[in-house]
């Protein structure tokens, strides 16, 4: 398969493969409106969500105003929820953030990967990041325009309008190569990859036989730009290195794709609206696995994240989550978050590895304490 590129990429835009070693990440205000998508989930209607829009007009997302925000009714009352729904002490701030839908795999999988290049890690194939940003800027992408929001910002992340999915944060790959060490089993289980971004841990458990792996990311542009264009390279390229031109084998390697594609579903959203959409399926089952990198820099989140595994993991079920030390800036961290953990007494926090490297990483297991 050949890709096509014939544009050049700005300075500005070269290759976000690692990001500042010091887990900076800035916050910046920032005014959103109203964002309306729909989109057709693939499995029926339970699983997409109709709601549209987001954060309130005229709302402001400042570095003082991180999760202060008053929230609108309408978006926060599934937060609410569930928050009651977890007998867990209600925070008081809660930020109120982007609804959750499912995106569809487009039925032309050649369209996913139009203008998109690809690069090789070990194992993997994933979308040049840097490129995607350019296409998006100069065509002036309507949604979520987060791209030229990152750019006026100067930032990782735009707290509730963007929250870093365009970029392979390093703890991804300190969780990658702790699979391969570990020999993490995957096969027959259900996965979900949490704060996706790329997708790399998902498509990694995809690869090591998981029955089933869900996606999601905040922003719905991640989803079709990164996410499952990554997704459907890994796929394709992958039987097409059993190639051949019979014509009853490309029929075989479209149909082996489809399948491939048919293990995975994707979704964009805020974690609690989220986990709305999921759990209100008929026949919902809790995740074997829930894998998440770097996605606890803001403490105000926290709540939110916790229920969010409480919520979906099953009860023998483990997290693997990947974290900085630190996250200056937005103030988050793993001891915070260990401390946070302890104290709502619902799970138990191992620490499997610490990288000290620059700021100290840590790879962390979480279990239910009382699994029964
Ligand atoms: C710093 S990025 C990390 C991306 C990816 N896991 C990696 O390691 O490359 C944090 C991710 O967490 C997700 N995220 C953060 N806060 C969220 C929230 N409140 N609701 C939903 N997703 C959130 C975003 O989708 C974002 O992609």
């Amino acid at each position: 398969m050949t890709f096509q590129f014939n544009f050049t990429i700005e300075d500005h835009l070269d290759n976000e493969l690692t990001p500042p070693g010091d887990g900076t990440l800035t916050p910046n205000s920032s005014k959103e409106s109203s964002v309306s998508e729909s989109q057709k989930g693939k499995h029926g209607d339970t699983k997409c969500s109709t709601e549209q829009s987001v954060l309130p007009p005229n709302h402001s997302w400042g570095p003082t105003s991180v999760g202060h925000a008053a929230p609108s009714q309408d978006t926060c009352s599934s937060l609410n929820a569930a928050h009651s729904s977890g007998n867990l002490e209600p925070h008081e701030k809660q930020p109120c953030l982007r609804l959750a839908k499912e995106h569809a795999v487009p039925e032309d999988l050649k369209k996913v990967l139009e203008n998109k290049v690809i690069e090789t890690l070990p194992g993997i194939q994933h979308v040049n990041i840097s490129v995607v940003k350019t296409i998006s800027l100069k065509e002036n992408c309507p949604g979520e325009n987060i791209v030229s929001k990152t750019f006026s910002s100067h930032s990782d992340l735009i707290t509730g309008v963007y929250e870093g999915g365009l970029k392979i944060w390093e703890c991804t790959f300190d969780l990658l190569a702790y699979f391969a060490k570990a020999q993490v089993k995957f096969a027959g289980g259900k996965v979900l990859d949490l704060g996706c971004g790329s997708g790399l841990l998902g498509l990694t458990a995809l690869k090591g036989g998981a029955k089933e792996v869900h996606f999601q990311d905040y922003n719905s542009l991640v989803i079709d730009e990164v996410t499952l264009p990554n997704v459907v390279a890994n796929s394709t390229l992958e039987d097409e290195e059993n190639d051949g031109n019979e014509p009853d084998v490309k029929r075989c390697r479209k149909s082996k794709v489809a399948q491939k594609l048919g293990q995975c579903r994707f979704f964009s959203g805020e974690w609690s609206k989220f986990c709305k959409l999921v759990t209100s399926e008929k026949h919902f089952e809790k995740y074997d696995l829930i894998l998440t990198s770097e996605t606890i820099y803001n403490p105000d989140y926290y709540d939110t994240l916790h229920q969010t595994f409480l919520q979906l993991l099953g009860k023998n079920g483990r997290v693997l989550l990947a974290s900085k030390a630190h996250y200056f800036g937005v103030g988050g961290g793993v001891h915070l978050f260990q401390k946070f953990v302890e104290e709502r007494n619902v799970f138990k926090t191992r620490t499997l590895e610490i990288i000290d490297e620059g700021l100290k990483r840590f790879l962390i297991e979480m279990t239910f304490k009382y699994p029964s």
